[in-house]
């Protein structure tokens, strides 16, 4: 596999390479101050984070990158109990860091591009202007000589200062574990995001220079960005808002190989999958031919598409119940302009109404040449579930009987929300049938075993790992549930903590 191979034609193949990224210190200054502005919702003991996102990390490592493991193991075990240094081997700027080039950490990437001194400019003056901050704060930037420094404080806006002391530069980025939101890989091409506010928007601004210097260096023209017209400031205010652009990775699935699905939500607006739509079909390299869109409510509770159904495997999902179709009264087709077509009906999340739309790729028309180009939607599919069903069916070849939902919570109410709302819809598949996800979601977890699925704790499997009982390629049906106690404080699961860069074809 070359060092740098990127692809992905769908949400289960084998993983072989993915970008995450190991809880920061700047998770440990988030105050309730600004829970709401930073999309947090609490406040995380950093400490047990790490200690939970570490299992996540030597997981991947077993699937992914088993030489590494070793390695961490003995780190592990050198450091005396309690002591941080034997954690160091997981932290990017460290000289143990296990360094992977399979599981990939974007402050280590980061890192490596700041070891040119051009980059290094352009990346302090772009984030220094985008948070507006004086000349003087750049120059203390441009000073700092170690690039794992430097990726660290751009990471987390934190500045060791002379007097030894942490001051604050800029605000963190406590979501950049989310890795899953800012970018996502499409065949061997790259969306990258646009974060919906300016708590992320550095998180985006990083990822087009991690992908443009290091992931597709030589190859940028396969990044796809999108965003407003050059003619957008001229617009009035109202205007501005219903054509805001902001599309985040959560919403976005490569399903099968030519099919995405696309949410329409809290974070991902109507002109942004406009765009998306426009730009994919012109790409002829994506693959895609058809885009799904759901739309869902826009709340915080379900900020993306994947916070409510992920793929388990071919024939089996997970789903958040009360978006089931069973609850929809779908109204009546209607001509739109799919520009407006999820504005039109109000935003009232106590509604809960999903929508989905299907748009195949023009067939013979040069994209090109054709300017404002209308593509037809062709199907409107009655919800979740007809989706799901659709999706396995007829980009899976499984048989109609043989797909299965199981739901949140088992689908009973209280379970179904409260599991919902720490994740478990929210999972990571490292290959098919076998997936993330967290231990608090207990009734989710009965649920998977009532359907055949065995679960584990990380720590039961690298015992099984180690005491070769079992290996990842014999696993098969499993569950892996991570202590989510802190890492589910941050409302994001495996799945939102993963940008898969390369999976096996299905
Ligand atoms: N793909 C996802 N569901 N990401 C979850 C992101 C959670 C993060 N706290 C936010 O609100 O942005």
């Amino acid at each position: 596999m070359p060092a740098n191979e990127i692809k992905v034609t769908s949400e289960i193949g084998r993983l072989r390479r993915l970008l995450i990224h190991s809880p920061d210190g700047g998770i440990g200054k988030v105050i309730p101050a600004k829970f709401k502005e930073w999309l947090y919702d609490d406040t995380v003991q950093l400490s047990q984070m790490r200690k939970d996102y570490n299992d996540y990390i030597k997981l991947l490592l077993y699937f992914l990158d088993p030489e590494k493991v070793e390695l961490v193991k003995n780190a592990e075990s050198e450091g005396l109990p309690k002591d941080s240094l034997q954690y160091d081997c997981y932290k990017p700027d460290k000289s143990t860091y296990f360094n992977s080039d399979k599981v990939l950490d974007s402050q280590y990437l980061l890192s490596q591009i700041l070891h040119d001194d051009a980059v290094k400019k352009q990346i302090i003056s772009a984030v220094c202007a985008w948070e507006g901050t004086g000349f003087r704060t750049e120059k203390k930037l441009l000073s700092i000589q170690s690039p794992f420094t430097l990726a660290k404080v751009l990471i987390t806006g934190i500045l060791h200062d002379e007097n030894g002391e942490d001051v604050y530069i800029f605000q963190p980025l406590p979501n950049f574990i989310f890795t899953r939101d800012i970018g996502i890989t499409i065949n061997d091409q790259l969306l990258l995001s646009n974060a919906a506010t300016p708590a992320r928007e550095r998180e985006s601004m990083l990822m087009r220079f991690i992908s443009q210097y290091h992931l597709f260096k030589g190859r940028e023209d396969a990044l796809m960005e999108v965003s407003e017209p050059g003619n957008y400031f001229l617009t009035s205010e109202e205007d501005q808002s219903a054509y805001k652009i902001s599309v985040e990775g959560g919403d976005v699935m490569m399903i099968a190989p030519n099919h995405l699905l696309v949410g329409c939500s809290e974070r991902t607006t109507a002109a942004g999958i406009n765009e998306i739509i426009h730009t994919i079909f012109k790409n002829n390299k994506t693959g895609i031919e058809k885009i799904s869109v759901i739309k869902i409510p826009r709340h915080r509770s379900v900020m993306h598409i994947d916070t409510v159904f992920t793929q388990v495997k071919r024939n089996v999902w997970v789903l958040f119940g009360q978006f089931s179709e069973k609850y929809d009264a779908l109204s009546k087709d209607k001509a739109f302009s799919y520009r407006h077509l999820f504005l039109q009906e109000g935003e009232n999340a106590a509604q809960f109404k999903i929508e989905i739309y299907r748009f195949y790729k023009p067939l013979n028309v040069d994209y090109d040449a054709t300017q404002n180009y209308q593509c037809d939607i062709q199907d409107r599919i009655t919800g979740i579930e007809s989706l799901l069903h659709d999706i396995s069916v007829n980009d899976f070849n499984v048989k109609p009987e043989d797909v299965k939902v199981i739901y949140s919570g088992d689908g009973v109410f209280p379970y179904d929300e409260r599991e919902q709302w720490t994740d478990s819809c929210n999972l990571l598949a490292l290959k098919e049938g076998v997936v993330i996800g967290y231990d608090r979601n207990e009734k989710t977890i009965q649920a998977f075993e009532n359907n055949g699925f065995t679960i584990y704790t990380p720590e039961q499997l690298f015992e099984l790992f180690e005491q070769k009982v079992t290996s990842p390629d014999d696993l098969e049906n499993v569950l892996i549930v991570l202590h989510s106690s802190e890492l589910s404080r941050a409302r994001g699961g495996a799945h939102c903590m993963s940008c898969p860069l390369l999976r096996d074809e299905i």
